[in-house]
């Protein structure tokens, strides 16, 4: 054993320390550093029960009223008036003597020591009243512990005259605590003896138990945090910037403390949970106080032995983690699909720190029925899940671009949203819809067909169109942007278009929605740009494999308004095309009526009648911009000045004269001829009736 060496070498720092905050070649520096490791030690010896609370607030009193005499003078010699850099070196050395102190005193540590056992033991054959009762008069078998000198421990006041006294106390438990810090995770450390008397500039004198007694007292001492007073010390590292008057001690009289261990956790409870911080206080500010049997609640126990567990920031740190909750969201919410429509290489994550999510086929049964995957599933973006097979061909980079490609379901549009186009929507509804929700019916014959071309007019509701099947069809939504893809991936194109089949088939069912398709699927010639030719042969023997394959449930659908160049490779695969005309009078009517509704109008029937009447020969875009132009009337017809002050409810309805007005200015943006053409197409090769 080198107990012996410890105690010489312990001494001996010390009596370094004293000198260096005695001696005048110290820095200030030097001495507040000092100055700062002595209200440490005090800490400790008081949280380890060597000194008594007094003791322990007189030596608090004293250390950091010099210590804050070095801080706050301006004196270059003898001050240094830094109070942040001091700061911040308090928080340091509080921080590792705490990680130090952890390893160290776990309480099943504790327990499993052999002396610990046997003083467990022992205590249980000790007459209650033989036990150590107040004031942490401990007993031990060897050695007094200096906490159990009458002198520091029984007297409730203390003449100036023992100062001395106190601080031999404090002195020794200091070097204890210090000991511990060194050997923080050696059990040996415990059970090591601290020789019983040291001495230093003639005010240290006192003897010390060895650590495994001072155990064996706290335990024996302890009565499990029962509902007796306790006395808790909360010390605090704080700011330098208060004065050493604020320095406010507690001179209550505490009652006896029955628990030297809770008094122990308690004070480290206490500073780890900051439950005292009094944000004006001088550095290592004694904050004295009692607490009664709520004190316990304030710590966890240590659910097998009985014992309060002492846990250090760290550990709390990790309890408190796992107590957050786990399932929070990995990604923000897309946006909603009436919103924004994602197209390639928009709003995808970029830069280093975006996440790649594999998309794999989902699993498990979804309240849909039915349906193996859905857009933003999460399945799908889960990264936990296996990747299917067939991506690993795939580049990832362009995995996760397909995946971003998918729509989510937003705010609905409803088949009732698209006025007229009633043989189209009857028909889309056959082939996607019922297929999705019935698949077992659907089969052999009856099978979907795999490709749609929706052509006609611009501004006749293909793309809404292509929206309503997003949103009704619950099929995972792929829109592509034909341009995005030619222009975007230059060199790339058709690996992408491989990428998006693959990752179609994976998550089945599944709709890719090709707006504009003409400008992917345009007729092949001569002077076309290589680049855009392999795109072109890539789509057409994907969409060959996907309209050819009975099993992948993948439909195609192409928007285009300008059917006539789409190569016929394409539309022979895109076996349903579907004319989307320019809207009927009926539709007209029902677009002004729904689009009116949501507006203060005061049109009669007649009035809409009229309107459904003139506006022949408009696109559905067309009635909506006729509405728009129409609804501006009674802000127009306002004076400038009105505007600023007018209540919105003091604004005229929308009546019929700003219909006729608007009828001056919207005019209808499809031509006779075009309508020719598409007829001519429709009657060649829809499939209308
Ligand atoms: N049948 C319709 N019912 C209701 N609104 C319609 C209809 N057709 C068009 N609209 C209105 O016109 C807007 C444009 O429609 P959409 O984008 O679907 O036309 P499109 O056929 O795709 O045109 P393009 O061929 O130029 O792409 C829609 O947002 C909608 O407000
Ligand atoms: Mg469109």
């Amino acid at each position: 054993m080198d107990t012996p060496t410890h105690s010489t070498l312990h001494l001996s720092d010390w009596q370094k320390s004293y000198f260096a905050v005695t001696s005048g070649t110290c820095t200030p520096r030097q001495k507040a550093d000092e100055y700062r490791a002595k209200l440490l030690r005090v800490q400790y010896a008081w949280a380890n029960s060597e000194i008594s609370q007094v003791c322990a607030a007189n030596l608090f009193k004293k250390y950091a009223e010099k210590y804050s005499a070095i801080i706050d003078s301006d004196n270059t010699e003898t001050g240094l008036n830094n109070y942040a850099e001091n700061v911040l070196t308090l928080a340091k050395c509080q921080q590792n003597d705490s990680d130090k102190w952890q390893s160290a005193l776990t309480t099943d540590n504790v327990l499993e020591l052999k002396c610990v056992q046997e003083r467990m033991q022992a205590g249980k054959n000790l007459h209650p009243a033989q036990r150590a009762p107040a004031d942490a008069c401990v007993p031990a078998d060897k050695g007094v512990s200096a906490s159990a000198a009458p002198g520091l421990s029984k007297l409730g006041v203390f003449s100036s005259a023992r100062e001395a006294e106190l601080c031999a106390g404090s002195a020794k438990c200091a070097r204890q605590g210090l000991d511990i810090l060194q050997h923080p995770s050696s059990s040996k450390s415990l059970q090591s003896s601290v020789p019983p008397v040291t001495k230093t500039s003639g005010t240290l004198a006192a003897s010390s138990p060895s650590l495994n007694e001072q155990v064996h007292a706290d335990f024996q001492a302890t009565p499990l945090f029962g509902s007796k007073d306790t006395a808790s010390i909360s010390l605090k590292m704080l700011s330098n910037s208060c004065d050493s008057q604020n320095l406010s001690l507690s001179n209550q009289s505490v009652p006896a403390w029955s628990a030297n261990s809770g008094k122990r956790k308690a004070f480290y409870s206490l500073a780890d949970e900051g439950s005292t911080v009094n944000p004006c206080l001088v550095p290592c500010q004694a904050s004295i106080m009692t607490e009664n049997s709520s004190f316990s609640g304030n710590r966890s126990r240590n659910e097998e032995s009985g014992f309060p567990s002492f846990r250090t920031a760290k550990e709390q740190l990790w309890v408190d983690q796992k107590k957050k909750p786990q399932n929070l969201p990995q990604r923000t919410p897309v946006s909603s699909y009436g919103g924004v429509k994602k197209s390639l290489g928009a709003g995808r994550s970029r830069g280093p720190f975006g996440k790649f999510v594999p998309p794999v086929p989902k699993q498990d049964g979804n309240e849909n029925g039915g349906a193996q995957c859905k857009p933003h599933a999460g399945g799908a973006a889960d990264p936990l899940l296996p990747v299917d097979e067939r991506l690993k061909s795939i580049e990832p980079k362009m995995v996760e671009l397909i995946m971003h490609e998918i729509m989510d379901h937003g705010p609905p549009v409803n088949w009732d949203d698209i006025a007229g186009v009633e043989f189209a929507k009857a028909t889309i509804k056959e082939i996607v819809v019922w297929p999705m929700l019935r698949p077992d019916i659907f089969t052999g014959l009856r099978g979907p067909p795999k490709g749609i071309l929706l052509f006609g007019p611009p501004g006749t509701g293909k793309t809404l169109i292509g929206k309503c099947i997003a949103c009704q069809s619950g099929a995972t939504f792929f829109s592509i942007s034909a341009s995005s893809l030619t222009s975007k991936w230059v060199g790339e194109g058709e690996k992408m278009v491989r990428a998006l089949f693959t990752v179609a088939r994976c998550q089945q069912p599944a709709v890719i929605f090709i707006d504009e398709i003409d400008s992917l699927l345009s007729q092949r010639g001569e002077g076309e740009h290589e680049s855009s030719r392999r795109i072109k042969t890539e789509f057409l023997v994907q969409l060959d494999g996907a309209t050819t394959s009975s099993e992948d449930r993948i439909l195609v659908v192409g928007a285009t308004n300008r059917p006539q160049e789409i190569d016929e490779a394409a539309r022979r695969r895109l076996v349903k095309r579907l004319y989307i005309p320019l809207p009927e009078a009926s539709a007209r009517k029902q677009i002004v009526t729904r689009l009116m509704s949501k507006e203060h109008c005061s049109l009669n029937d007649e009035e809409i009648e009229l309107i459904v009447k003139k506006s022949n020969g408009f696109s559905g875009a067309d009635m909506t911009q006729l509405c728009r132009e129409a609804s501006l009337g009674p802000i127009r017809s306002l004076q400038s000045m009105d505007i600023a002050t007018i209540m919105p409810d003091q604004v005229r309805p929308i009546a019929f004269l700003d219909f006729e007005s608007a009828f001056r200015t919207v005019r209808p943006s499809v031509s006779s001829k075009d309508l020719e053409l598409y007829e001519t197409w429709n009657q060649t090769f829809g499939c209308g009736r």
